[in-house]
């Protein structure tokens, strides 16, 4: 596959983004665990229930349970993203404590913080902001914590810190329980990127966390009427411009989507909705950035223009508006090399 042109990735789980290379090194680390790869990942052609996919990012987290694991894990991800092309990439994961390593939340987050700094300061060519995530199964008051923690980095962090997530399994729990969390977290300053509509029948859900706004929405599979929801979702989503974070291996694989035709990325492309293509899990789907957009471009046939301007819009639905005047001038820069593949 060739590396496509595409400027930024900003829907990324860290631990769902470890690839094999760094699988192999946490499995030797921890040979007891007598994890193997088939358990990590769900290669080509292979499918899984919501639940068993869920089930994945469990094994990852057995392997990925020290500071020094979360630190290795984190810069690996983010010079794999360098690699493919990405020039501004954010970062997503849920702070964990984990009582039998030492390891707290606070120290979570200083060790991905760590990473990004090493990454910038070895010369990585790309730059990274970090959303610290809310797993919806640990409840409100967990969430509240977590937005406390994030609003301390933000400020603490010089702005590398940048928002919040909401995110885990869409089937456990419900949305309303974590409005005031969100809204404190909006309140404060932190950017809203929500996983929305990844299952169906959560047309109140969506409704209720629409109305907050986000900033931006992940998947957004079942907003759109002919799937289940509903136009004044659509209407919603419209009205306030919300991007959306579209991963389509992810959804395909996770079997919440049938088939890439099928995919709702061509209802709001053709809409003119504001649509950025991502991966979600690189390392758990077994794909990167640029097959991706491939897919994107074989599925839909889409141009290298329409696949470079997709990459191009991409740049206003960052949370880092400091970065993207920089970003619009490197894609201009790279915009040449592009028509020559
Ligand atoms: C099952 C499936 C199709 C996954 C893709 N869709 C997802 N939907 C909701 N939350 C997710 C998804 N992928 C990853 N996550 C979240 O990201 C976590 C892994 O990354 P981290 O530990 O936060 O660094 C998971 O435990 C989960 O909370
Ligand atoms: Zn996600």
């Amino acid at each position: 596959l060739l590396v496509m042109h595409k400027v930024d990735e900003l829907h990324a789980h860290l631990n769902g983004s470890v690839s094999f290379s760094t699988i192999e090194k946490l499995v030797a680390r921890k040979p007891h665990l007598n994890i193997e790869h088939g358990m990590t990942a769900i290669r080509s052609g292979q499918r899984r229930t919501l639940d068993e996919c869920f089930q994945v990012f469990k094994v990852i987290h057995q392997l990925v349970d020290t500071e020094e694991d979360i630190l290795m894990v984190a810069k690996d991800v983010i010079r794999e993203f360098a690699a493919d092309g990405v020039k501004y990439l954010e970062l997503r994961s849920t702070p964990r404590k984990e009582k039998t390593t030492g390891m707290t939340k606070r120290r979570y987050v200083e060790t991905v913080i760590e990473a990004i700094r090493q990454c910038k300061n070895e010369g990585v060519d790309i730059e990274v902001r970090f959303l610290v995530a809310v797993d919806r199964r640990n409840g409100a008051e967990v969430a509240m914590e977590t937005v406390k923690l994030a609003e301390d980095f933000m400020l603490s962090t010089g702005g590398l810190v940048v928002g919040l997530d909401l995110s885990g399994d869409p089937t456990v729990g419900h949305g309303r329980d974590f409005l005031p969390a969100l809204q404190k977290a909006k309140n404060c300053g932190l950017k809203l990127s929500l996983h929305l509509s990844e299952v169906p029948s959560q047309a109140d859900e969506s409704e209720l966390l629409l109305n907050i706004p986000p900033d931006r929405i992940g998947h957004g599979t079942f907003l759109h009427p002919e799937v289940g929801g509903s136009q004044s979702l659509v209407d919603k989503v419209r009205k306030h411009n919300t991007p959306l974070e579209l991963c389509l291996t992810s959804n395909v694989k996770g079997q919440t989507v049938s088939s890439y035709s099928q995919h709702h990325f061509l209802y709001w492309y053709q809409m003119g909705h504001p649509s950025v293509i991502c991966t979600d899990d690189k390392g758990v789907f077994c794909t990167d950035l640029s097959q991706e957009y491939q897919l994107a471009a074989s599925t839909f046939n889409l141009s290298q223009e329409d696949m470079w301007t997709l990459s191009h819009k991409a740049i206003d639905c960052t949370f880092a508006p400091d970065l993207q005047q920089q970003l619009h001038q490197k894609w201009l820069e790279l915009q040449p090399t592009l028509f020559q593949l």
